[in-house]
């Protein structure tokens, strides 16, 4: 696992983004997996400023995202299609018949979790996962517990998560309780894992994590000590405490 520590969110953002842009240099028809959630926004606007001033070509990329709750319609202004499209699609010269989301309003979710998976093999696997984490180490919506999913498939949100992303609703009430989640082995097939950290309160998690000595299903991303290519960029904060 490779460590790069950002002075602050901006140049950690920025870090992730040149990553990203090398890569769609070196493939430009790379697949990549996108994550939601608030720390990877500057990474988005940093790619979409590269797209505007220096032309950064997304016209043949693929994308597929990690996660959507269930039962949100892809216009709800909390799912994460409406983010994805809001932050990022909108912004850049992305083919949108080239951007896969779970739908989370899927008739047969089971059905719907296991062509999803299907579709990234498909598509020839993803090249660069990008990551958050949660507070309790979840990666995508895959939650501490006994055991862990291995493939895309509907998970129950913990308390923890559900009130950790009950800022984004007006009330904890609307959050929904399940979702549909990339599982570990879906993760973990990706060619190259990029994990992004930010601010004191993800700093208890990142410590565990870096400390690298021991993978347990109650912490996920520790699953991620397995794969050879992870790099973790995270700013001082989420570093040092
Ligand atoms: N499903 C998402 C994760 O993919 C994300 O990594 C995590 C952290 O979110 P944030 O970046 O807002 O701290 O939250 C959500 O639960």
């Amino acid at each position: 696992m490779k460590v790069i520590v950002k002075d602050d969110y901006e140049k950690m953002s920025k870090e992730a983004a040149n990553m990203i842009k090398e890569e769609i240099n070196k493939k430009p028809n790379i697949v990549l997996g996108l994550a939601t959630g608030s720390t990877p926004v500057g990474m988005y606007k940093e790619l979409i400023r590269m797209h505007k001033e220096e032309g950064l070509d997304f016209s043949k990329v693929t994308t597929f995202n990690l996660d959507e709750y269930v039962g949100l319609d892809e216009n709800h202004p909390n799912s994460y299609h409406y983010f994805m499209k809001d932050i990022f699609f909108n912004h850049v010269n992305i083919n949108m018949d080239n951007t896969f989301i779970p739908n989370g309003k899927a008739e047969d979710l089971e059905r719907h979790c296991k062509e999803y998976d299907k579709l990234i093999e498909k598509k020839g696997g993803i090249d660069v996962q990008i990551l958050g984490i949660g507070e309790n180490g979840h990666i995508a919506f895959n939650e501490p517990d006994k055991e862990l999913n291995v493939g895309t498939s509907v998970v129950n949100l913990t308390q923890s998560t559900i009130e950790a992303n009950s800022r984004f609703f007006d009330s904890i009430d609307e959050v929904p309780t399940k979702a549909i989640s990339m599982g570990i082995g879906t993760i973990m097939k990706a060619k190259k894992i990029i994990l992004l950290a930010n601010g004191k309160r993800k700093s208890e998690v990142i410590k565990k994590l870096l400390k690298g000595d021991k993978i347990t299903t109650y912490l996920p991303a520790s699953m991620l000590l397995l794969h050879s290519d992870v790099t973790v960029i995270v700013d001082k904060e989420a570093y040092n405490g």
